[in-house]
Formats: structure tokens, sequence, C-alpha cells
């Protein structure tokens, strides 16, 4: 229940939040609770792994200062934690937040797959959000090149904003070229084992060329775009991806990839709390 004149939440009107008119939705139950507790209270786990209950804290008022830090440029920063934890979003959702890393040359498929991909997922009530190279490249990237250092800044950005998602308890599709292994393994790194999975587009870069839908390996044959993946930069081939797709075996079709990527969620848990 919301308490007689609670007039906002975490900075919102209490009207405009969907979660507290929605009676029916497990989460709303959550911050009904939060509110009639007028914010002196944090969540813990319940026994039967539902609903959070509310325990009793000092919130954030009084808080024992934790260290502070130094992490690259950013001197005496500090990490907050909150109640609501990674586990609580997976349970709301039903799945467990990871990263889907789809990588390949231009014209491999990525963008096609990571459709299908989010398609099929979200027919089953899975929530995903696509990272899309070029698409990104439109915004928080924008400042970015195809310089080898620009697109190692590149990978390294989508890879953190791809954890956050994780976090958050989203599949989280990043289709980018991401040529080079040393930033595909990096950004590995910055997941729990298993959370990371690698996909590669193992299509052959005379298929990538004949296919050539923006006409940019025209562009780059003819010396008019330079450093361009395949032709005049490299491009790494994953050694130890969980996924290679386009070999006959596995299906060449957008939706059967799809399916290989669905299944091997299915097998590995990714698609229940
Ligand atoms: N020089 C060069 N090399 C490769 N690709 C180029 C280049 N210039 C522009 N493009 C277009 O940019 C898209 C790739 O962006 P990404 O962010 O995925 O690239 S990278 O991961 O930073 O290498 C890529 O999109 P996809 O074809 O979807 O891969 C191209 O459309
Ligand atoms: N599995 C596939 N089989 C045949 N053609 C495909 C397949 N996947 C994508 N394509 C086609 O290849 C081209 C490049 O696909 P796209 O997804 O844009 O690749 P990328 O994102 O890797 O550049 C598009 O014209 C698309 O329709």
């Amino acid at each position: 229940m919301i308490a007689a004149g609670a007039k906002s939440f975490l900075g919102l009107p209490i009207s405009s939040h969907k979660g507290i008119s929605d009676s029916n939705s497990r989460s709303s139950g959550v911050l009904r609770a939060c509110v009639s507790m007028e914010g002196s209270q944090t969540m813990s786990h319940n026994k039967n792994g539902s609903i959070p209950e509310l325990k009793s804290s000092n919130g954030h008022i009084g808080q024992k200062q934790g260290p502070l830090s130094t992490v690259g440029n950013s001197t005496n920063i500090k990490w907050h934690e909150c109640p609501v934890e990674k586990v609580d979003r997976q349970r709301l959702l039903d799945q467990k937040g990871c990263v889907i890393w789809v990588t390949g040359l231009s014209g491999s498929g990525k963008s096609t797959l990571a459709c299908a991909l989010n398609q099929k997922l979200y027919q089953k009530g899975k929530l995903c959000y696509i990272l899309d190279g070029d698409n990104v490249r439109h915004g928080l990237n924008r400042d970015l090149s195809f310089k080898a250092e620009d697109r190692a800044e590149n990978i390294r950005r989508v890879g953190e904003v791809a954890k956050l998602f994780a976090d958050a308890g989203i599949i989280c599709i990043a289709s980018l070229i991401s040529p080079y292994r040393v930033d595909r393994d990096t950004c590995r790194s910055l997941l729990p084992a298993g959370d990371f999975v690698e996909v590669f587009m193992d299509v052959p870069l005379e298929v990538c060329e004949a296919r050539d839908p923006k006409g940019l390996y025209k562009l780059a044959r003819a010396g008019k775009i330079k450093g361009f993946t395949g032709i005049d930069d490299p491009y790494e081939p994953p050694l130890n991806c969980e996924i290679a797709l386009g070999h006959e075996e596995k299906g060449t079709s957008p939706i059967e990839m799809a399916e290989t990527v669905v299944a091997y969620l299915e097998h590995k848990g990714y698609l229940q709390a």
C-alpha cells in the first residue's frame, strides 16, 4: 500500500511509476512495500526465492564509509551496493543475464543473426537487447574511427555496456566485427565464467564480399575506404568460441542459426532464473 501523503519514490512521482499502479505485477508489490516503509528499508531474499522481503537497515544515511578507490583516471570513488541484486532481477525476468558476442567480417550476417535471435527469444518471453556495432557508432561511439586503437575502444565500451545489461538480467546480444582477439577476450574477462558466449560467424571473405550489401567491399577494393576489415585490416578468428555458425551441419539460414544459439542457451540454463 502506498503511504498516505507519499508524493515520490526514487525521485519519480508515484502516479507516474508503472509498477506502483500495476497491482498484478510482482515488481509492483516490491515497489509498494518500499514506499510504505519510507525509504528506511532494504530487501533480503525470501526463503522461497520469490518476492524479496524487507528488513530494517540504516538506509543510505549513516551508512559506513567503504574504502575509496582509484580506477583509471577516476580518483576517490566508491562502489555502491543495493540490496536489490542481479539474482532478484533475474527472478523477475525468469532468465539469466548474459552476453552473446557475435563476431565476424562485415557482411557475415551478424546483424541478421542478432535480430533473428532476438525475435526467437522474444517469442519465448525472454528479454534481450541488441548492441549492434553500426548502431552504437551512431551515438555512444560516434567519436571513434576504424583505426586500431579506436576499434579497441569501441569494443571496450560495448563490452562494458553489455556487462551492465547482463547485470540487469537481460540477454545482451553484441554484434560487432570486433576483429582483434585480445579485445574480445578482454570483454570475456569482464563477466563471470559462462556468461560470455562468443558466436563466430564463420563465413569466408569471398561470400561476404559477394554479398556486399552496402557496397563497402567494392569501395575498399577500389582503395576508396582504407583499413577495411578483411581487405587491408586484419580479422583474427576466435580460437575457442562457444559457437561457430555458417557450417552446413548447423544450418545456414538465419533462423537455423538463431535456433542453434537458443538451444545452447537453453542447455546452459540461461532461459530460466
Ligand atoms: N574500415 C572499416 N572496416 C570495417 N567496417 C567498416 C569500416 N568502415 C565502415 N565500416 C562499417 O562499420 C561497421 C562495423 O562497425 P563495428 O563497430 O562492428 O566495427 S569494429 O568492431 O569496431 O571493427 C560495418 O558494419 P557491418 O557490415 O554490419 O559489420 C561497416 O558497415
Ligand atoms: N544466414 C544467411 N544466409 C544468407 N544470407 C545472409 C545470411 N545472413 C545474412 N545474410 C545477408 O547477408 C548480408 C549481410 O548481412 P548482415 O546481417 O548485415 O551482416 P553483418 O551485420 O555481419 O554486416 C545481408 O544482405 C543479409 O540479408
